[in-house]
């Protein structure tokens, strides 16, 4: 068994909820994870507590949001210590086909720096959810423009399936943990 920390930062909730069922499913595979805001971890402590760590923030304007980037810029180095996971949650799926398909391919100039830090196992992009009421008049004007879509776009298979190939690599890592 290995102890995981799932830390996420969400402004509307959907980042939360893929966190949840990330930390659900990990605990399906005999890992102890402990899911929580990111802002409920302060001091120096919280990453002596944990063997593993799952990382993940909305994205909002090409970033992260501050807190994550800050939390996470301010722990790099005990980061590299560690097995890191990183997710990212935007709105390519809210996106029409040519342009989702250019947002897919390029990883925000922010966030790739955010991953160059870390130098994560790996970072995933997942696509969240996203409603008028989250969005300022200008915000709302840009996204009808691009022709996109409200609603709740996650792929919770891709979450799962994401999350047990996490489990399988921690299983891994307990096992030769025992070997010594
Ligand atoms: C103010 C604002 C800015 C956003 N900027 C981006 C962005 O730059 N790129 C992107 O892919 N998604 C962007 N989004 C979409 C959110 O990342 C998406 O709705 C996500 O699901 C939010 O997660 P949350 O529900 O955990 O807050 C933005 C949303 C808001 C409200």
């Amino acid at each position: 068994m290995v102890q995981v920390l799932v830390l996420h930062a969400s402004a509307h909730h959907s980042t939360q909820e893929i966190a949840s069922r990330i930390g659900e499913r990990l605990r399906t595979h005999g890992h102890d994870a402990d899911v929580r805001a990111l802002d409920q971890v302060t001091g120096g402590h919280w990453l002596d507590q944990c063997d593993a760590l799952v990382l993940g923030s909305a994205i909002h304007n090409g970033a992260w949001l501050p807190p994550a980037e800050a939390l996470v810029r301010g722990a790099v180095r005990q980061l590299r210590d560690r097995p890191v996971w990183m997710f990212s949650v935007g709105m390519s799926a809210a996106l029409p086909g040519p342009v989702r398909r250019f947002a897919d391919r390029a990883v925000q100039p922010r966030i790739a720096e955010l991953v160059d830090l870390v130098r994560p196992r790996e970072h995933r992009r997942f696509s969240g959810v996203i409603r008028r009421e989250h969005l300022d008049r200008k915000g709302a004007v840009f996204f009808r423009l691009l022709g996109c879509r409200y609603g709740d776009h996650r792929d919770w298979a891709a979450v799962e399936a994401w999350a047990d190939e996490i489990a399988a690599q921690l299983t891994k890592l307990a096992a030769r943990r025992r070997a010594g």
